[in-house]
């Protein structure tokens, strides 16, 4: 049976909540006091403890520490948010409102003990094992299980020859995973080479890869290496994989299976030793059944993975990362160190992030600039507390099907009366991208394709391949 702690200094408050909780199930135990708690349980024994903040002697946040792997679950009656917020940033798994409804103090128990139950299903670690993970990846922060179980399969991964596949949302940090494969590999004093495949027009990219002689065309004046080469003896990192056209992918096949290349226009092959790392936030196994994506180099490239979870989920991860690059922009930026207010925690912890860590680090970059205070507030960062709320972000993380274009049309549909240029942005592309190309869309908006595609990345609603194609197809015909 579950056991569960209840610390809670008010009498009637613990027995009615004993009272609940016990109907739903749960074997409780109760406690007036942290001090009572410890003197009486083991509190490790517990699968969870729900304390109120507030309690005679020591504060309900000290059981975070002393009930180490234990979540704990805060009660406030003082509903203001900062004590709220604080308890989340000593490491409170959530909090709780006083009075709550019975449903959602049920909602809120089930959810953790789900999330802890999955989280511990991935084996344990020892906190020496923790303490090691986070140090190998220089500037990486990633404390959550996900991420230090990601350290310890790149560990695997760096000292072998076999291609890795990165995959997750824009802005997750797969080039910086590559980079990192890279340097923990024997290739480190080598060059690792990253070429974005979507940013390459489609005519140049095969030419860019492989190289040409001179001669091979009108303009090869000079014999050119390509970027294949170039990394020969270190590491080509492919990112945005799903967007190569299909006669490049061809090529690269050839590359992969013979480890040599052979420049356009050239008689030889050559040989090259370089280790292929690719990364995408596609679908690529959906693409190759659809036929979009050659199956064979699917195969071939999707041999050791690497999937990198959005920033939404990452828990407490998220306000580490922002305080680490809020110090990192006032020192760079010469300002004095600022903190964060919490109404701005709780907009960081509580938005969505469509463009996951790069679109954090642009709001906490913006944010220092603007600032002209000691505090960081949530309107310098961009985020507007009315579309963020903590259901949002847990109806969210729950459901693994919610995608970057479902959260962004949410938003989308509900915009506030003056809308930003970047929030114009979004929902124009947003609502005309099904009718319009991306070139009609560019021209709509005033700036260039290339820029276009770099503004969807970085908000996180990637060009959807299937419809442009049928549209230049449509176009075509
Ligand atoms: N865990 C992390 N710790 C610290 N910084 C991070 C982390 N993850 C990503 N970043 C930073 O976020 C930014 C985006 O990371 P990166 O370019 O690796 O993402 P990406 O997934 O390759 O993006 P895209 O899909 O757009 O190519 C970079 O500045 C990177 O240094």
């Amino acid at each position: 049976m579950t056991k569960l702690l209840i610390v809670e200094d008010e009498s009637v408050i613990r027995s009615a909540l004993k009272r609940l909780l016990e109907r739903n199930d749960y074997d409780v135990s109760e406690a007036g006091s942290v001090q009572e708690a410890e003197t009486s349980f083991d509190l490790q024994s517990f699968d969870l403890i729900i304390s109120d903040l507030r309690l005679p002697g020591a504060a309900g946040t000290t059981l975070i520490k002393k009930a180490g792997a234990v979540p704990v679950l805060i009660m406030t009656s003082y509903a203001s948010l900062k004590s709220a917020v604080d308890s989340m940033r000593m490491g409170a798994v959530d909090y709780i409102a006083k009075p709550f409804d019975h449903g959602d103090m049920i909602n809120a128990v089930e959810r953790i003990l789900k999330d802890n139950a999955e989280a511990n299903t991935k084996h344990k670690k020892s906190p020496q094992q923790l303490g090691q993970t986070t140090t190998r990846m220089d500037g990486f922060i990633g404390d959550c299980e996900a991420m230090q179980n990601l350290c310890d399969d790149i560990a695997k991964m760096a000292p072998t020859t076999s291609t890795v596949l990165i995959l997750g949302e824009t802005g997750t940090g797969k080039e910086m995973v590559a980079r990192s494969i890279h340097e923990q590999s024997h290739r480190a004093a080598q060059p690792m080479i990253s070429v974005n495949c979507a940013a390459i027009p489609e005519t140049l990219i095969e030419s860019e890869l492989f190289g040409y002689d001179k001669g091979a065309f009108t303009g090869a004046n000079a014999n050119r290496v390509g970027l294949i080469e170039a990394a020969d003896g270190g590491t080509l990192f492919l990112d945005e994989i799903g967007e190569l056209p299909m006669e490049a992918q061809a090529r690269l096949l050839r590359f992969i299976q013979e480890g040599e290349i052979r420049r356009i226009g050239a008689v030889q092959s050559r040989k090259v030793d370089v280790r292929l790392i690719c990364a995408t936030h596609r679908n690529l196994e959906r693409l190759s059944r659809e036929g979009k994506f050659r199956q064979d180099l699917f195969y071939r490239i999707n041999v050791l993975r690497v999937m990198l979870p959005p920033l939404r989920d990452r828990g407490k991860d998220i306000l580490h990362l922002a305080e680490h690059m809020l110090q990192h922009y006032c020192e760079k930026l010469g300002k004095p160190i600022k903190s964060l207010s919490p109404k701005a925690i709780q907009a960081i912890t509580t938005y969505q992030w469509p463009g996951n860590v790069r679109e954090l680090e642009h709001a906490i970059e913006r944010s220092v600039v603007l600032a002209e205070g000691e505090e960081i507030d949530n309107d310098l960062l961009g985020i507007d507390l009315e579309l963020v709320n903590v259901s949002r972000l847990r109806s969210s993380s729950t459901s693994s099907g919610s995608s970057n274009k479902t959260s962004i049309r949410a938003i989308a549909q509900d915009p506030p009366e003056d809308l930003s240029l970047e929030d114009y942005f979004q929902r124009f592309v947003l609502e005309h991208q099904d009718t319009m190309s991306e070139t009609e869309l560019a021209q709509k908006l005033g700036v260039s394709r290339k820029c276009l595609w770099e503004r969807r990345q970085r908000f996180g609603i990637p060009r959807a391949k299937a419809s442009s194609d049928k549209r230049v197809s449509s176009q075509k015909d």
